[in-house]
């Protein structure tokens, strides 16, 4: 069943008063980011999205949930155009957003408390998902009594609590040392194992990319649109040991592949505004 559909979704900015950007001898006082972006996503399915820096990865997933509005073209959620932030979408950032003020706990207790849920039972359901998250003992402690690794477990936790149909992620591992992030790789996996929710996953690693998803789907260098669509047909449950398959390789060459020239249209294009600052 399709659960996200993004349709000719473009999306431009204007520039901060004075800034021009100059593409292809055409000077212009508004950026564009989205150039005509179609995507559809099945329910339960896991993608993950890559392409160049500054391609318009972030904005995409802020069209899809609602932050901002796309300049035309429409992102629809079970067939409804998305206009504002949907109950049933949860976010998850690079940096863990998580109340300094509040507890894990009461971190996790916060997505439930402004969706109306009784406070017995909220309770319960944040700290059933921070044992999940493997952080028993820990629901007292404060955000900076957590390491980064545990701080993005509450803010997983905290989205998950809220069944979202819909959880969207902006490189949340990105901020984290690469064991750990193995680690909260392969938890990610286990969850979403048994939750099955849809997941649109952004990422700067192809390792990452290929790991995770059902589908990887490369984007060019801004303005961006779906390059290609690399379907990951590695078994699941996964472990990370997969990484070291042939198969898993071959997928990581065709990835590569596919994302090397608009990595490197990127690079001209911030040689160039390097040297038009100059
Ligand atoms: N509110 C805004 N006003 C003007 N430009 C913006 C705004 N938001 C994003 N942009 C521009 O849109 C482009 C794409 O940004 P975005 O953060 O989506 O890229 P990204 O692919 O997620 O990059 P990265 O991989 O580096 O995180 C950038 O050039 C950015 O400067």
């Amino acid at each position: 069943m399709e659960r996200i559909a993004v349709s000719a979704v473009r999306k431009s900015f204007n520039l901060k008063p004075g800034q021009t950007v100059t593409v292809d001898g055409v000077t212009s006082s508004r950026i564009a980011v989205l150039d005509g972006v179609d995507l559809t996503i099945d329910s339960g399915e896991f993608i993950t999205l890559v392409g160049p820096s500054g391609s318009g990865k972030s904005v995409l997933l802020d069209v899809i949930a609602g932050l901002t509005e796309a300049t035309s073209g429409v992102a629809r959620i079970d067939g409804v155009e998305v206009v504002k932030p949907h109950a049933r979408t949860a976010y998850v950032f690079q940096q863990y957003a998580l109340f300094p003020w509040r507890t894990a706990l009461q971190n996790v207790e916060y997505a439930l408390e402004v969706r109306g849920v009784p406070a017995t039972e909220r309770r319960e359901r944040a700290k059933d998902f921070l044992h999940l998250f493997g952080l028993k003992g820990f629901e007292d402690r404060f955000p900076s009594q957590l390491s980064g690794g545990m701080q993005q477990r509450v803010a997983i936790a905290r989205a998950l609590s809220t069944d979202p149909q819909v959880l969207l992620m902006d490189e949340p591992f990105a901020a984290l040392d690469a064991q750990t992030r193995d680690i909260l790789q392969s938890e990610l996996l286990r969850i979403w194992e048994q939750i099955k929710t849809t997941v649109v996953f952004v990422t700067h690693s192809i390792d990452e990319a290929i790991y995770l998803a059902d589908r990887v789907v490369v984007m060019t260098a801004r303005p961006a649109s779906v390059k290609e669509i690399v379907k990951i047909d590695l078994p699941r449950p996964r472990d990370l040991e997969i990484r070291n398959s042939e198969a898993f390789n071959a997928y990581r060459g065709r990835v590569w592949e596919s994302l090397r020239d608009e990595v490197g249209k990127a690079q001209r294009d911030w040689t160039l505004a390097s040297t038009y600052a100059n």
